[in-house]
Parts: C-alpha cells; structure tokens; sequence
C-alpha cells in the first residue's frame, strides 16, 4: 500500500552564519527530500534571540521562516532527514536553545499526534512563539490546530514581537 500523503509545516532558524544563504539552502534541500513537495515558504522575519532566562539582546537576532511541505514520508524519517540537513550546515549542539547555524522543526503534520523519547507533534512550543505562527499563518492562514484554535487569531497576538527581513536582490 501506499505511504500516506501528508501536509506538514516546518520551521526554519539561523542566528550563526550567513542566515539567508543557510535558510535558502535549506528549504531547497527540504524540496529535494524524496517523496517530498516544497507547496509554499513563508517570508523571512527577524527576531531577539529567545533564551531560557528570557529574550537575550547579547545574542546574534535569528532569522526564521516555515515551509508547508506535502510528503510522503512518516514523522520518524522526515526528522532524520532534517537532522541530516542540519548537520550538513555545521549544526552543533552545546546549550539548550544555543546560538546555532540552522535549526528545523516538525511543526505540525496532518491527523498526526504523538509523543515519543524522539519526537513530539505537533511541536509543544509552537504556539507560544511569534517567529513560528507569525510564518506559518502566511503559507496556512486557514489552519485550525485544537486546543490552540486558529493559527491566524494567534499570528495577529505575536504580530508586533518580529519584522518582516527584506533580503535585497
Ligand atoms: N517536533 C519536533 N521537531 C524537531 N525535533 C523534535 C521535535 N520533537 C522532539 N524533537 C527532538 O528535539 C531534539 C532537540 O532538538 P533541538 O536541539 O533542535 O531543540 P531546540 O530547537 O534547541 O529546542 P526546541 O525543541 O524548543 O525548539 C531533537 O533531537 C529531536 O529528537
Ligand atoms: N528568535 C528566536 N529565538 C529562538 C529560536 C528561534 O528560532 N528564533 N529558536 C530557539 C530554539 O528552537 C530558541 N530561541
């Protein structure tokens, strides 16, 4: 039988590095994931990095953006994939929510809910940040995620805490 087909949304973040290229990259890699459609990438905004302790104006500002993708591959394998991704672009893990070159994120996928050692769908801080909603209501103005309710209601909370990165041509 065939795998099931699903839409998904992804996160992209860089705070390290040349920011835009890495994200570019990125989103090109995710579309050249087997089985994988690249439907929509949002703009890219710009960001405080958001630490532990609370904003942290010290730290390099983060780009972000999201993709909603349509693919065929199941949650555990599209997460090794974007591992792999990360690693290509020289991710390194020290602290939690450290500095890092590239940071990518299952957000959500459709009909998907689960909660393993490895990995947690929809993506349980999500909805609490400005630089994943405000994106994701862009490429997915319509979505609906219970119990947190429309994506669009909580982008139009967020919209003052990042601004839109215009990247010149
Ligand atoms: N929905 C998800 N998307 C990506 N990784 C996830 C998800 N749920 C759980 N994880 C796990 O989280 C681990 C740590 O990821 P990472 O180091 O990127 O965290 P982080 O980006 O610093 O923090 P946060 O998870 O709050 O965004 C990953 O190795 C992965 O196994
Ligand atoms: N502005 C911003 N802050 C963050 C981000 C991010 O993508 N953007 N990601 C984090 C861990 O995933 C922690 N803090």
């Amino acid at each position: 039988m065939d795998a099931p087909r699903r839409n998904a949304i992804i996160a992209f973040g860089s705070n390290l590095g040349d920011r835009v290229a890495t994200i570019k990259q990125a989103a090109n890699e995710v579309a050249d994931l087997g089985g994988t459609v690249l439907l929509k990438l949002s703009p890219l905004y710009e960001s405080a990095a958001v630490k532990p302790e609370g904003v942290d104006l010290d730290a390099p500002e983060y780009l972000n953006a999201v993709a909603l993708i349509s693919t065929d591959l199941p949650p555990e394998a599209l997460l090794t994939e974007l591992n792999g991704i990360e690693q290509d672009h020289g991710r390194e893990r020290h602290e939690r929510w450290g500095d890092r070159t590239l940071d990518l994120d299952i957000i959500w996928m459709d009909g998907v809910e689960m909660e393993t050692e490895r990995l947690t769908i929809p993506h349980p801080r999500a909805f609490e940040r400005s630089f994943v909603v405000v994106p994701w209501n862009d490429v997915q103005p319509n979505a609906v995620v219970l119990p947190h309710g429309e994506i669009a209601a909580l982008a139009e909370k967020f919209s003052n805490e990042l601004h839109r990165f215009e990247v010149s041509a």
